[in-house]
């Protein structure tokens, strides 16, 4: 890597937050890239801006929901909406209506899933969609009660939200909120107990016998897949403001795309970044230089839906009849 520490490029690349996708291994510049693998911001193909999705998981009570409202206070000049994974829990029957206290509410099987992927497909393509509400005093599912339009940014919130793969895919930056265990515990106590009316020894009982467990068992394993991990959720307003930005960022490029329909932004990947870097420092050597700079031309004039190079077939006949 010529003249550069990991640590200059890694200073370079990481935009402050606790980054757990950021790995050497991405850092591998010289290795093989491809093209076909480099997204575009321009939603050309199908007539629109595809959303920017953001997913936010994290324990009940780990602040999830304040951190998104932070997140959409912040981004008050763009349309942004919330969809939260417990509009999605299965409404129980009337037998498991009577066992209530031994469903457990924290496992990836009490949220339909498949319905939560149909919706996000509908959003994610610039089409209205009927979120369903479920009432956690009935246990119960209202189908199509909340219309949510189209938007710029769409928030997928909820505690299981990395788990199935298929809904971290819809993700262009998933979040971790990662509040600890007895602050998150103090919080459920007061709110299922105050906003919620349930008696207290219930509370305590669901907490060890499902919460708890759920947690180690499904969720935290999910955290690995994040692309930033909040400490302290709410109370980080470093964190926060970087995601805005980050958002802000990526949503003008959005714009850019809408002014200029022909235009294309190969998103950002830590490849592209490290590249910039290094063509920018002054004490770059020359051969360093034409490498890279090589490399991210390649990138663009490559790239499987820019057009910019016209291609015609020449036969050429020489005198000699060649
Ligand atoms: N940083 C914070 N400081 C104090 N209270 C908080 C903080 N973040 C959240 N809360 C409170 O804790 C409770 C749970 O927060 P919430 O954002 O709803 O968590 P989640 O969406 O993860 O369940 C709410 O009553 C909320 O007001
Ligand atoms: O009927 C229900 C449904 C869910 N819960 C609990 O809610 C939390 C998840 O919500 P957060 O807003 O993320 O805290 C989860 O731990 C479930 O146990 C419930 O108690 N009753």
């Amino acid at each position: 890597m010529g003249s550069y520490s990991t640590s200059e490029v890694l200073n370079a690349a990481a935009v402050g937050v606790h980054h757990p996708a950021l790995r050497l291994h991405e850092l591998d510049l010289k290795g093989s890239m491809s093209v076909e693998e480099l997204p575009t911001t321009s939603g050309l193909e199908n007539g629109h801006q595809a959303p920017f999705v953001i997913g936010v998981a994290g324990g009940a009570s780990s602040g999830k929901s304040t951190v998104c409202k932070m997140i959409i206070d912040q981004l008050c000049d763009q349309r942004v909406v919330v969809v939260t994974q417990e509009s999605f829990y299965y409404g129980l029957s009337d037998e498991e209506m009577i066992h209530v206290h031994d469903y457990n509410f924290d496992h990836p099987d009490a949220f339909d899933t498949d319905l939560l992927l149909s919706c996000m497909e509908k959003l994610k393509h610039g089409k209205a969609v009927d979120i369903p509400s479920y009432d956690f005093k009935t246990h119960k599912s209202v189908s199509c009660a909340r219309k949510v339009n189209p938007s710029d940014v769409i928030i997928l919130e909820g505690i299981l939200l990395f788990h199935d793969s298929r809904v971290r895919d819809l993700m262009n930056m998933k979040i971790f909120v990662d509040t600890d265990a007895d602050v998150r515990l103090t919080r459920r106590i007061r709110r299922d107990t105050i906003e919620k009316g349930r008696d207290i020894i219930a509370v305590l009982d669901q907490y060890s016998k499902f919460v708890k467990t759920a947690f180690e068992d499904f969720i935290l394993p999910t955290k690995k897949y994040a692309d930033i991990i909040i400490p302290r959720g709410a109370d980080n307003s470093v964190a926060i403001d970087l995601i805005v930005q980050h958002i802000r960022t990526k949503l003008g490029q959005n714009d850019l795309c809408k002014i200029h329909p022909n235009l294309y932004v190969i998103q950002t990947t830590y490849q592209i970044r490290g590249m910039h870097t290094i063509i920018r420092d002054a004490a770059t050597t020359t051969h360093d230089f034409i490498f890279y700079a090589d490399r991210l031309i390649r990138l663009v004039s490559m790239y499987k839906h820019v057009s910019i190079f016209l291609f015609y077939e020449w036969c050429l006949e020489f005198h000699c009849g060649k």
